[in-house]
């Protein structure tokens, strides 16, 4: 049995995580913190008597676990992964400690000095469609932002094959409000929110940096991602809409082709190939729904081609706390403790949500 520590399950994805890794054949999940150190359904009634008693985080250590995941605001894996790394265990960081491979980028994004850049340095970015063979290898995983896991896996195949305008990629990427974590905040208060849609950080979002980054890694030259954040009446799951401009002739088909070929080996990412009904006013269905992929580690992908004036649209829907969050992580997990990567994984989404 692998086993693993959870640091800071009060919020939105330690929950995540301890409800996969609870339903997790291969893990036995050895503690899970709060700073209270109350009863797990003191914060989350899915577990209603279910016996699970938080610990409190000076009490846990690394000796224990194979694997410990970092559920804490950005800075707190930079500050306490060595303890952990020194007594035995990897560790997963879902914030961004790790996550950019420049320091004063980093810095000049997050708007402080970083904690602890050598642990940085050994970190691999957790998009295991990129880089899994690095994963498997590694000791500390970043793992990637929400919206940042669905604009890199909707553009990869495109800039690979080097057929956009990378100085000219637009983004908007709408988000359910649960990405933005357990506290409250003005504009998510349900009168606020429910009923609504706005925009926030509506340039230079922190998540530009990693997407520029992973995309940059692919091609080798520079890419500009003009990124726009909003949050939309829903809980979990977001669907990026990603506006790009061909530098050679393409079809929605010559497209599908290519993703259906670059993520043949991803059981994870599922390419809507659905043909398109030009007789049908409203033509939904060959396009990604975010309701497919609430509650799974599912990442549908799905694009049109406006021939006439040179636009490629790329769709991507992944539930933020899932792929885009705690679920990726343990596909992370599974890989580095060579596992089967679908272990404890493999639910299908809600129909309907
Ligand atoms: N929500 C999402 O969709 C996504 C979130 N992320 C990232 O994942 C991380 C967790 O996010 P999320 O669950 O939404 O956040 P929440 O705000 O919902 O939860 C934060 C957790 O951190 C714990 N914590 C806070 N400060 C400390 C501390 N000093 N020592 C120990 N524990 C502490 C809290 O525990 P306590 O009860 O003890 O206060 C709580 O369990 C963040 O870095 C976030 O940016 C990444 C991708 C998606
Ligand atoms: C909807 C929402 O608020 N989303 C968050 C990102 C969630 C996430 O991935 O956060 P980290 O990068 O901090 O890990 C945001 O836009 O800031």
């Amino acid at each position: 049995m692998v086993k693993v520590g959870i640091y800071g399950a009060t919020g939105y994805m330690g929950a995540e995580a301890l409800r996969i890794l609870l339903q997790h054949p291969q893990v036995e999940v050895v503690w899970a913190t709060s700073r209270d150190g109350e009863e797990a359904l003191n914060y989350h009634k899915n577990f209603y008597k279910r016996g699970i008693q938080f610990t409190k985080p000076e009490e846990v250590s690394g000796k224990d676990c194979d694997v410990v995941f970092f559920s804490t605001p950005t800075g707190l894996a930079a500050e306490m992964g060595s303890k952990f790394l020194h007594e035995g265990s990897r560790i997963i960081d879902f914030g961004a400690d790790f996550r950019l491979k420049d320091q004063a980028t980093w810095e000049e994004v997050y708007g402080r000095k970083h904690p602890n850049w050598e642990l940085a340095k050994q970190a691999v970015y957790g998009i295991n469609e990129l880089h899994k063979e690095a994963i498997v290898n590694t000791k500390v995983v970043a793992n990637p932002g929400c919206f940042s896991s669905s604009a890199i896996l909707a553009l990869a195949p495109l800039i690979k094959e080097n057929l956009i305008d990378c100085d000219k990629i637009i983004v908007d990427g709408m988000s359910g409000t649960a990405g933005a974590g357990v506290d409250l905040d003005f504009a998510l208060h349900h009168p606020q929110m429910h009923n609504n849609i706005l925009p926030y950080n509506v340039v230079n979002h922190r998540h530009s940096y990693e997407i520029e980054q992973e995309l940059m890694g692919i091609c080798n030259e520079k890419v500009n991602i003009n990124f726009t954040s909003y949050y939309v009446p829903i809980s979990r799951g977001i669907l990026s809409a990603c506006h790009c401009f061909p530098v050679e002739h393409v079809t929605r088909q010559s497209l599908l082709e290519l993703y259906n070929e670059f993520y043949k080996d991803s059981y994870f990412i599922k390419v809507i190939d659905i043909p398109e009904n030009k007789d049908c006013a409203w033509n939904y269905m060959p396009y990604p729904w975010v309701s497919s992929v609430v509650s799974t580690n599912f990442c549908h992908i799905g694009l049109s081609v406006d021939e006439k004036r040179n636009r490629i649209v790329v769709f991507s829907v992944l539930d933020s706390i899932g792929k885009g969050g705690a679920q990726v992580g343990v596909q992370n997990m599974n890989l580095i403790m060579g596992l089967d990567e679908r272990e404890g994984l493999e639910n299908y989404g809600l129909y309907p949500y």
